[in-house]
């Protein structure tokens, strides 16, 4: 008996069965031994990139982009506005930007951090980002290290 979430399919190019995970859409050849759970939302990591742009009230006012920086806090405040406005009209993606002008190392990657739980990142920034749901962009959230755009990414 196949457990609960998933279903049996038949392989139209080979014959064969395989399962499909209903909440996953993942597949298997195998026949699945325990149930398929839909995805908690409670996760205990997640994963997101950000855009952060720091002013001269950061921890550490340098990054990649700029050995010392000078810019205040509203200056910064109001280019990540623009960001925000452009990322929200479609032109843009918060990656594409974050490559450009994030003063994270992360700007290599897009922004991306890669997958993190609760308790690695400053805590205005891992509570924005477990509230958002996947695929959804951050207000301006303020850490110590600056203002930043969050986009949960999983
Ligand atoms: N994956 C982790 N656990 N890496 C340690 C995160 C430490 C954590 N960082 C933060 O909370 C903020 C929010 C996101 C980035 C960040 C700050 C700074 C920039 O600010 P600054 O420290 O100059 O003030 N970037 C970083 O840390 C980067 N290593 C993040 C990163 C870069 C590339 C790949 C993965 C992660 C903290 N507890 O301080």
């Amino acid at each position: 008996v196949i457990p609960p979430g998933w279903e049996k399919r038949l392989s139209r190019s080979t014959g064969i069965h395989y399962y499909l995970n209903l909440h996953t859409k993942e597949s298997q050849w195998d026949c699945p031994t325990e149930r398929a759970e839909p995805p908690s939302s409670h996760p205990d990591k997640v994963q997101a990139s950000h855009l952060l742009v720091k002013h001269n009230k950061s921890r550490r006012p340098s990054s990649w982009r700029e050995e010392n920086i000078t810019r205040t806090k509203e200056e910064a405040r109001k280019i990540l506005q623009g960001y925000h406005e452009r990322i929200l009209s479609g032109e843009v993606t918060l990656a594409q930007l974050a490559q450009k002008y994030s003063d994270c190392s992360s700007a290599k990657r897009g922004g991306d951090l890669g997958p993190f739980g609760r308790g690695a990142m400053q805590k205005p920034f891992e509570d924005a980002t477990f509230a958002l749901n996947v695929g959804e962009l951050s207000n301006i959230v303020e850490t110590d290290s600056g203002l930043h755009l969050i986009e949960r990414t999983q």
